[in-house]
Parts: structure tokens; C-alpha cells; sequence
């Protein structure tokens, strides 16, 4: 018999917690150091690039302010579109003025190596929530396709593009789709619903007609009346509530609450028998469902940046996605991350991983599917796997739980924060906390904060262990590039240079200097803004666009120029750069 799965409606678009009140992001953090005006540069053509006496001139640009320099400014000015659009021609770098500014004003050595994805939803789907969002370091923004409509998703995606556009900015979009898990209903609009200690409530594969009848909760999936036995135990959300179910009568399955708490709406379930998850038929259920593949045709059509794919089992499923997208998108640049979160998918770990363009450690449900004391240990081979095969790793869920209502987090967060950067996972992720919660400026100012004090005391502590990096290509000038990037990236340790310059049309070889995770920041210039977009998730990376050419000394002279110019390296800096066109390391100082 088929299984399958019902996907409801939302009721509305506010979705849970619309008690909340809506974060302002001026309440809180009024910007006014960094402003996103633009400044575009054009090299002069009138000068010699190769004249180290008479230095390029630069012509600065400011869009008619007048003054060549980050002004700052109150957030209502974010409002004000530039009076001409952020110029990408060929005489142009893009880069964001956060980043600038924070170039320029702390050297790049103290620039933050660790990414940040932000997960979007009613506290933050606003154009001045997202860009104070930007404006705090967000490198991607994942939407949830579990929650929310299309439209609404679309015109996060919209405004998230019209910030990149109008301020320079490369935040990549993240689609997360929805998957083949047992989940509760939407609570017939209802924010949450109170379980109390030895209540009985009816979980049911029923629609109730509205208004839902006290204590009762649909549940999506067909066969979980037959499926559960009396003595079970129910877990909503991992854990948060518990129920012992005590009868079933047709589609209704009564239970009994055994530790009470707050259900949100459309709530992981998991069932335990005998202290294992039981995992009957559900366990037969499509990756990738009936409703996540028009989501996905939904991602493709967006041209997102990346799609990420819950409950993955096996590696069929990405490779199966992935000519999924190949055929139907033109340039098929999309990533897909696989999400690790369940047993099936520990079990099939290194293949998954190899399969996909990164992968997530999901440690939500993860923490449902298996006991919370081995998620530490998953966690660290994981992110340890990922880095072997030279995959992103995004280490996710409950971060800072507790800043969804409070403004400081506990001791015990930033120690898990801590951790994860230690481990040197690419990317760190906020859910709840920037989706619904209170404080998501003040959230993503804590991973910010962490994650620069943590990386720069195992700098200079140098206490990073050595880890052996297979090799990942398979063609001799795969191990070329391999053996240059690892051999710059040592060079540069040893030599102490300032940046590495890595200058790649496909992003390759930016991704396997990042996998050396070198003490100094890497400048990676591309041509094209989705490959910089993607960039953005990888460690220690930092993405420009520029055009540039097959030759290398006029490709140095021109970034060297346009990056003098704007403040962001000075003469005398050193710097490495290695090319995926030409397969050498060069040394040098900037003059
Ligand atoms: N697009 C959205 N619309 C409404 N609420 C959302 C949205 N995205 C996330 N949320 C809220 O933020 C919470 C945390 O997000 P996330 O961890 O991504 O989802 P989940 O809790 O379903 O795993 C969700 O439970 C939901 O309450
Ligand atoms: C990131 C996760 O997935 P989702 O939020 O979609 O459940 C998780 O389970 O940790
Ligand atoms: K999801
Ligand atoms: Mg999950």
C-alpha cells in the first residue's frame, strides 16, 4: 500500500506566534555606521596598469553625494533607492560596503571567516529587516517551505534581490523544502496549543472541521493510526511535549500527555517503542514528496541559489535532483545541500555527502530520530566528512533557542556556537531565532560576535589540528589545482601574508582554498554574481565580481588598482595569488 502525506493549507500568512509583536529593526539597532550607499569605481583608461611609478588613477563615483566616502546615515535612508543602479560593467568590482567598511577600517586579518544563513519568516521578511539583517552579516537567507505560501516566499525572494541589487550586497537564497515527515496540523490558525500534565488528547489522520475541537490534532500522515501501538510514546518536536498513546479507535489515536508543554503548529511527530524510534512504513515515504517537487519547480523558476533537501536517505535522491535541475534550469548552477537528520541518512553519510554540493547538520530532527547525547559526535564527523570531500557544512537548529525571547543568550549557547566555529564548519544557521523570534538582529550580532573572538584565538593560539585532505578530483589537473591550493594556503600560513587572491570562473578553486582553512582571508574574484552569491556560504571566502581576463599580471594590476582605490588593501600588503586559468602561485608584494 502507498503512503502518503496531506500538506495543509496555511490558514493565513501569519502563521504561529503572530501574538508576537513585529521587531522593528530600528528599535534595536539603528545602523548608523555602516551604510550601503553605493560607490562605484572605474579604473581610468587613460593609465599605464603596468607602471608602478605612476599609480592607475582611479575615478570615484558617488552616485551625486559628493563625497567619496561611506557616509552615514539613519535607516530611513535604506528606503531611498540609489539614484542609479549598482554598476557591475567591466571596469567595476562588486563588493558590499558592510564589507568594506570592514576592510577597511580592521584590516582584513580580523575579517569573520565563519558564514551566516538566517532563516526568514515573519519577524524578518520586511526590506528593512532583511537588509538590517544583511547590514548584521547575513550570507544566505533560507526560506522554510513548511511554513508559508509561495507568494509569500516570492516576494522575500524579491526583496532580497533588490537588495543585492540596489546595495551591492551577494546574499545567496537557500530553499529548504518541506519533506516526507510525520508533522501536526496548522492548528486551525492558532499560534500554539497548551498541553497539560495527563490530559487526553485525540492525534487523528481526520480533518477537524473549524473551529478545532478542543484537544485534538491532525496529523499528516495516512498510516499513522495503524502504525502506532497503545504503549507508545508520542514525541512532538523532539521531545518539547510527550503523550503515552493509551487507545485507537479507527482514525483516532488517544494519548495521554506525560510531560506538558507548548505544541507551534505543524509540529514534527515521532513515535517510540521500547526507547527506539519506530520507523514502519513511514520509513517508505518519498524523499522528496508530491508538494516538495513543486516546490522545487517553484526554486528552479526563482533561480535560487541553493536548494536544500530534507530527510535525505540515500544518494539516489540527490543524484536523481540534481539531473532534475540540470534539465530544467539553463545555466543548472543551483547547489543542492543535503540535510542530515535522520538514521537513515548517518547511515549512508559519505556517499550523500559526495553525491550533494554540501550538506546540513539538521540537528532538530536529528535530535528526534536519535538520543541528543550522540548528536555532539555526528555533528563533529560530519562537519569533519564535508570537509575531507570539499563539501560546505552548515552546522543548524537551537544556536540560541532561548534569544527567540530573551536579548542575551545562555552561557551554554555560546558555547555551542564556540564549538561549532572551533570544528570550523563553513556556516552557522539561525531558525527560530530569526524566523519568529524577539531579537534577530541581536541573535546574528552573537554568532557575529562569537564566531570573530573564537577564530581569532585559534589563530593565534595556532591550535587547529592538522587534517588530512584526501584528494577529492579525479584527472591529473584536478590534482594540480589540489596541490597548488594546499601549497599556497601553507605558504601563506607560513609567510604570514595578508590575503590569498584566488581569481576562479566556476568557484572551484576559491572552494579548495577554503577547505585549507588558511589563517588569512581569501579574496575570490569571479565573473559571474550567482557563482559570488554561492561563495558566500564557504569559509574564509570573501566574494567580489569582477570581469578579468586570461592574463593574470593585468588581472592583478586591474583588482589591485580598483581594491587600492577603495581602501580595502594598501601598497606593501602581501599577498598569494593563485588562478584556475593559469595553474601557478604567485607571491607578491602590492605596489
Ligand atoms: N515562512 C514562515 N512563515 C511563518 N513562520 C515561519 C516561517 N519560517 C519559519 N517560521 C517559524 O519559525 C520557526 C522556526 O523555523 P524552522 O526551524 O525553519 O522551522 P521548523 O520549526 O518547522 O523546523 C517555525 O517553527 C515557524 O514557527
Ligand atoms: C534545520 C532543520 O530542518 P527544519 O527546520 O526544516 O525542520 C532541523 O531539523 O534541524
Ligand atoms: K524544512
Ligand atoms: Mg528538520
Amino acid at each position: 500500500m502507498s503512503q502518503s502525506l496531506h500538506f495543509f493549507t496555511p490558514s493565513n500568512l501569519t502563521f504561529s506566534k503572530q501574538s508576537l509583536p513585529k521587531p522593528s529593526c530600528n528599535r534595536r539597532f539603528p545602523v548608523t555606521t555602516l551604510s550601503p550607499k553605493l560607490i562605484s569605481i572605474k579604473a581610468s583608461t587613460s593609465a599605464d596598469p603596468n607602471s608602478s611609478t605612476t599609480p592607475p588613477q582611479v575615478l570615484i563615483s558617488d552616485n551625486g553625494t559628493g563625497a567619496g566616502e561611506i557616509l552615514s546615515s539613519t535607516p530611513q535612508d535604506y528606503d531611498t533607492p540609489p539614484s542609479q543602479s549598482f554598476l557591475s560593467d567591466s571596469s567595476s568590482i562588486d563588493v558590499d560596503a558592510v564589507t568594506e567598511v570592514e576592510l577597511k577600517e580592521n584590516g582584513f586579518r580580523s575579517t569573520r571567516r565563519t558564514k551566516l544563513v538566517c532563516t526568514i519568516g515573519p519577524a524578518t521578511c520586511g526590506f528593512e529587516e532583511l537588509q538590517a539583517l544583511a547590514v548584521g552579516g547575513m550570507n544566505v537567507a533560507r526560506i522554510n517551505m513548511c511554513h508559508g505560501t509561495r507568494e509569500w516566499h516570492k516576494r522575500v525572494i524579491e526583496r532580497v534581490r533588490r537588495l543585492n541589487e540596489e546595495k551591492g550586497f551577494a546574499v545567496a537564497i537557500m530553499m529548504d523544502t518541506e519533506g516526507s515527515e510525520i508533522h501536526m496540523g496548522d492548528l486551525g490558525g492558532a499560534s500554539s496549543a497548551k498541553a497539560e500534565d495527563g490530559e487526553i488528547w485525540t492525534f487523528s489522520v481526520r480533518a477537524f472541521d473549524l473551529p478545532r475541537p478542543e484537544r485534538t490534532i491532525n496529523v499528516n500522515y495516512d498510516g499513522f493510526a495503524e502504525d502506532v501501538k497503545v504503549g507508545d510514546e508520542l514525541l512532538v518536536d523532539g521531545g518539547m511535549v510527550r503523550f503515552e498513546v493509551i487507545e485507537k479507535i479507527g482514525p483516532d489515536v488517544k494519548c495521554r500527555c506525560t510531560d506538558p508543554g507548548l505544541m507551534l503548529p505543524r509540529a514534527n511527530l515521532t513515535f517510540w517503542r521500547d526507547g527506539s524510534l519506530v520507523r514502519e512504513r513511514n520509513a517508505m515515504l518519498p524523499t522528496i514528496s508530491s508538494k516538495d517537487w513543486l516546490d522545487i519547480d517553484f526554486g528552479i523558476a526563482e533561480g535560487v541559489d541553493f536548494i536544500a533537501i530534507s530527510f535525505v536517505k540515500s544518494a539516489e535522491v540527490i543524484n536523481h535532483l540534481k539531473s532534475y535541475i540540470a534539465a530544467r534550469s539553463r545555466d543548472s548552477d543551483i547547489a543542492v545541500i543535503a540535510k542530515i537528520e535522520s538514521i537513515d541518512s548517518l547511515r549512508n553519510l559519505e556517499e550523500i555527502i559526495q553525491a550533494s554540493d554540501g550538506a546540513m547538520v539538521a540537528r532538530g530532527d536529528l535530535g528526534a530520530q536519535i538520543p541528543l547525547e550522540q548528536v555532539p559526535s555526528a555533528q563533529q564527523k560530519i562537519v569533519q566528512i564535508c570537509r575531507q570531500l570539499n563539501k560546505p557544512v552548515i552546522v543548524a537548529s537551537q544556536l540560541l533557542e532561548s534569544m527567540i525571547e530573551y536579548p542575551t543568550p545562555t552561557r551554554a549557547e555560546v558555547a555551542d556556537v564556540s564549538e561549532a566555529v572551533r570544528q570550523r564548519a563553513d556556516a552557522l544557521m539561525l531558525s527560530g531565532e530569526s524566523a519568529m523570534g524577539q531579537y534577530p538582529d541581536k541573535a546574528l550580532a552573537v554568532l557575529r560576535s562569537v564566531s570573530v573572538r573564537i577564530e581569532k584565538w585559534w589563530r593565534e593560539e595556532k591550535r587547529y589540528e592538522a587534517m588530512e585532505l584526501p584528494a577529492v578530483g579525479s584527472s591529473f589537473s584536478d590534482s594540480i589545482s589540489e596541490e597548488i591550493c594546499s601549497s599556497a594556503a601553507k605558504m601563506a600560513n607560513n609567510l604570514g601574508v595578508d590575503a590569498l587572491f584566488v581569481y576562479t570562473k566556476t568557484g572551484h578553486m576559491a572552494s579548495l582554498l577554503s577547505r585549507c582553512r588558511p589563517d588569512c582571508p581569501i579574496f575570490a574574484f569571479t565573473s559571474t554574481k550567482s557563482v559570488r552569491r554561492r561563495l558566500n556560504l564557504q569559509w574564509g571566502l570573501i566574494p567580489f565580481r569582477v570581469s578579468f581576463s586570461d592574463d593574470m599580471e593585468s588581472n592583478l594590476n586591474k583588482t589591485f588598482s580598483l581594491l587600492k582605490a577603495r581602501g580595502m588593501i594598501k601598497s606593501g600588503d602581501l599577498v598569494i595569488a593563485v588562478s584556475d586559468m593559469l595553474q601557478s602561485i604567485q607571491v607578491m608584494n602590492v605596489p
